[in-house]
């Protein structure tokens, strides 16, 4: 009896198929508004690649991939002043900072894409929420000049009705502005959208913005465990995201 009730109850929060949601399912909306690195995109082999560049090039030594992972996820500059200092909360000066921003844009357009993947699951979710009437927008801090030609160069750019990229706004993720932006450009309310990202970036923001959230957990989190994230459910991959959200509300 008790397993029985606590069966239904797990199926009502979607606890199922390794979903873990905190809110009763389906999850009504008129928009999903997506994150890119590390949610759509395994994008770490190409930002590490050109963030070592970086390094290189100014006589530095290389830092390992694992490290230069936990610095993405505030955009190009924060990377570059992590990667140049070594140090999450290192702020590099202002000259070194220009160099090395200048040489991560020259490498990372050149190589950009060529050994990022879409993640599993990720294509059919999209097409599952495009087929269910609800509006795409991309919001990704990551700079307007290497987001499009990512998208394009990885069939996902007709996906969406708008782009909001780390040039948009005045903020960048984990302020709410990008989040509030794209629902302005969609003419959704922001209770009406929800947010699926990677990291406590989205997660912040959305909360900042009256969203609710969803976070994937293979992405780039800073180094944290997305488990400690303060969002409505945990969805092993978009596909099965997309599976418990409806148009309506
Ligand atoms: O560019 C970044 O640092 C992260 O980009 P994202 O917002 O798409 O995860
Ligand atoms: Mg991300």
């Amino acid at each position: 009896m008790l397993h029985h009730l606590k069966n239904a109850i797990q199926r009502a929060l979607g606890q199922t198929q390794g979903l873990s949601l905190r809110l009763p399912t389906p999850l009504y909306a008129q928009a999903v508004l997506l994150d890119l690195d590390g949610t759509l995109v395994d994008s770490a082999p190409d930002l590490v690649a050109a963030a070592n560049s970086v390094r290189i090039e100014l006589g530095l030594p290389t830092l390992p991939f694992d490290t230069v992972v936990n610095y993405v996820g505030k955009g190009a500059e924060s990377l570059l002043h992590r990667t140049l200092t070594g140090d999450l909360a290192g702020r590099a000066e202002p000259a070194l900072l220009a160099r090395g921003m200048a040489i991560f844009a020259r490498v990372y357009s050149e190589i950009n894409g060529d050994q990022t993947t879409v993640y599993p699951g990720v294509r059919a979710g999209l097409d599952a929420l495009l087929a269910e009437g609800l509006k795409l927008a991309l919001v990704t801090n990551k700079p307007a000049q290497f987001t499009e030609p990512l998208l394009l160069k990885k069939s996902l750019l007709n996906y969406f009705d708008v782009i909001v990229t780390g040039n948009s706004c005045a903020h960048k993720k984990p302020h709410p502005e990008p989040l509030l932006f794209a629902c302005q450009e969609l003419g959704v309310a922001p209770t009406a959208a929800i947010a699926i990202g990677d990291s406590l970036n989205d997660a912040q923001a959305a909360r900042a913005a009256n969203m609710r959230v969803l976070a994937v957990p293979y992405g780039y989190n800073e180094g944290q465990d997305t488990r400690q994230l303060d969002v409505d459910g945990i969805v092993p991959n978009l596909l099965q995201a997309a599976q418990v959200i409806r148009l309506g509300g």
